[in-house]
């Protein structure tokens, strides 16, 4: 099998647009005829059939989606094979599948962690995890030997879009912030798994829409890395906001959008034009007009 970066770029590229949705199941937001049973069985059940037919609706503009395991995970057992459903049918729809679980722990059980997620023998089946680093570097290895023996990735935060991720992320340690320094680790893991001819390897990074300066700084330091870029939207970030994450050809970002394609139903101008009982119709339109906004600010646009 190609390596996971030559996957995701031949993708994006099929696509034509690095735009990723997000799934973020909300019981009380969701359309309301999927809201008829609220036990934790029922959300369940509601959640597996909003995010098929939401992949359903995005599946031929976008190559990759991202479902939000704690959604899923609040609603216990249940929950869990709603999450299992939604990512082996956005696989069986062609879409690669990144989990955003944000796995870490000490070697040893972050190992079990990587078997449990990444690649097509493991449990969930993922093509990508996203893990927190704050164990420190060993606590990555057992993800990225799992990524080099199953074509998988992972992205690890870096600078996060929440609104308090300066608290740890932006503190100074000898003249250099950590999310640089964690960026530069992340660089030489990226670097180190880099397919054969590839610009990127198998190890990418979260960046945040929301904090445009450091992403456009984060893009030059970490030039083997794919980054994940949440933020756009619902959280304030724009196009011009991302334009700085893409390498020249257009490729090396991935920009996620959740709530504002999950339920744009709710919202103007598709609320008028679709409202609840045509909502894959409204997520779809926003799809793609997140697409186009990225096509028209930003190099994207060459793909
Ligand atoms: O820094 C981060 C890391 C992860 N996220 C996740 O992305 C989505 C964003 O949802 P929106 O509705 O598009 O705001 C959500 O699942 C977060 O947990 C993030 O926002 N920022």
């Amino acid at each position: 099998m190609a390596s996971f970066a030559e996957r995701l770029a031949a993708a994006v590229r099929q696509k034509g647009t690095p735009a990723l949705v997000g799934i973020d199941p909300r019981f009380e937001q969701l359309p309301p005829a999927l809201q008829t049973d609220s036990s934790p069985s029922g959300q369940a059940t509601a959640f597996a059939k909003f995010s098929c037919e939401l992949i359903d609706a995005v599946a031929d503009q976008v190559a990759v989606v991202k479902p939000q395991a704690a959604f899923y995970e609040q609603l216990g057992p249940f929950g869990m094979a709603a999450l299992g459903k939604t990512v082996s049918y956005a696989r069986e729809r062609g879409l690669l599948v990144i989990l955003d679980c944000k796995r870490g722990d000490i070697g040893s059980t972050a190992e079990a962690y990587a078997k449990a997620y990444l690649g097509d023998e493991s449990a969930w089946g993922a093509d990508c995890l996203t893990v927190s680093p704050y164990l420190g570097d060993d606590s990555l290895t057992p993800f990225v030997d799992q990524c080099t023996a199953t074509d998988s990735g992972i992205f690890v935060l870096v600078k996060t879009s929440n609104p308090g991720s300066g608290t740890l992320q932006d503190l100074s340690i000898d003249g250099k912030t950590i999310y640089r320094r964690m960026a530069e680790h992340v660089e030489s893991l990226a670097a180190a798994t880099k397919a054969t001819g590839q610009q990127y390897g198998a190890v990418g990074a979260v960046v945040g829409a929301t904090y445009p300066a450091q992403l456009s700084e984060l893009r030059e330091v970490m030039p083997s890395a794919w980054l994940l870029v949440p933020g756009f939207g619902s959280q304030g970030g724009g196009p011009k906001d991302v334009a700085a994450s893409f390498d020249a050809d257009g490729l090396g970002a991935l920009i996620n959008n959740s709530r504002g394609i999950n339920f744009a139903f709710a919202k103007e101008p598709y609320k008028t034009t679709f409202g609840p009982a045509r909502w894959q119709e409204a997520s779809a339109a926003a799809t793609s007009d997140m697409i186009a906004a990225l096509k028209a600010d930003t190099p994207a646009g060459k793909l």
